[in-house]
């Protein structure tokens, strides 16, 4: 384990990165659900679980069997080549670390299934819009999927409905108050109006219409 936390969550990106994950048991199956969505995912292994067949069978992912143990090093090289991720997940250890030793000549970012490496996957909560990462950078990951449960019971779909308020409102802002610092009160004061909040269990609609409300009051106000 790192002794100094250097390690910082970003959002990133993933459309037409190369992502490749080596085993296909268990752990391997668990990361290609994650990354399969939003990045070009591959999977080399000697065998692969049911899920991962049924993954590459509607077309999300690219399995490529492979003993690679009996591999050549040139051949790793072929296959992490231009990769923005590499994940060694196999079984076996000792190979996990050669393949991670090879990505490392190359600067490749490498996630380690049996240790810290310098990329660490976290739990994700995907709500809409909201995005949401939590590591506990390798000491539990067992504690990052309880905080992911607990976090995940208490984001309502209203959140996905502030945020789309809130994106319609930042527009609406710009353009009839000319300082940032009045939007910024503005914005905060409809994020903290429990009548907009409880107004979505009604429509989205009620929600706007008392967060429209409020700013009204404040154009009044301020000195446009
Ligand atoms: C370092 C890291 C490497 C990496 O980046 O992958 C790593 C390493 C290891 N995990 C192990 C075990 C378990 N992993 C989980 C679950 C998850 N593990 C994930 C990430 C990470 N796991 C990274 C650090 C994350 C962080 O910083 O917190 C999550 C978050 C993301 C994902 O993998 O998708 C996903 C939850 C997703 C969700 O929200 O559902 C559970 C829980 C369960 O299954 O109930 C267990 C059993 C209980 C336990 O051990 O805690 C073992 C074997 C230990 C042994 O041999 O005993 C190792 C290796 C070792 O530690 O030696
Ligand atoms: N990061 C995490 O969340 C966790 C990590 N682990 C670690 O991940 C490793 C993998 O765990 P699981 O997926 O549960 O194991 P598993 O046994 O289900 O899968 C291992 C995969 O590696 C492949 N493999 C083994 N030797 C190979 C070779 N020579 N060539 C090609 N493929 C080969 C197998 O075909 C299999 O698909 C464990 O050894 C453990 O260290 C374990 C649990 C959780």
């Amino acid at each position: 384990m790192a002794e100094k936390n250097n390690f910082l969550p970003l959002i990133l990106d993933l459309s037409g990165r190369k992502i490749v994950i080596f085993g296909g048991g268990s752990v391997g199956e668990r990361k290609a659900e994650l990354f399969c969505g939003c990045a070009d995912t591959i999977v080399v292994s000697l065998d692969f679980s049911e899920r991962l067949k049924e993954l590459e069978a509607s077309g999300q992912i690219c399995l490529s069997r492979l003993d690679l143990a009996a591999a050549e090093d040139s051949k790793l090289r072929e296959i992490i080549s231009g990769a923005f991720l590499v994940i060694p997940a196999t079984s076996s250890s000792e190979l996990n670390r050669k393949i991670a030793d090879i990505a490392g000549e190359s600067d490749i970012l490498i996630n380690q299934v049996d240790t810290l490496g310098n990329v660490v996957i976290p739990s994700v909560i995907k709500r809409g819009d909201l995005v949401i990462g939590i590591s506990t950078l390798g000491h539990s990951p067992a504690v990052s999927k309880y905080t992911r449960k607990q976090i995940e019971s208490v984001i309502t779909p209203a959140y996905s409905d502030m945020i789309r308020l809130q994106d319609e409102l930042r527009s609406y802002l710009k353009q009839h108050v000319t300082e940032q610092k009045q939007r910024k009160t503005i914005l905060w004061k409809i994020l903290e109006s429990e009548a907009v909040w409880n107004g979505f269990s009604e429509s989205y609609e009620k929600a706007a219409e008392r967060a429209y409300a409020i700013i009204s009051g404040y154009l009044e106000n301020f000195d446009r």
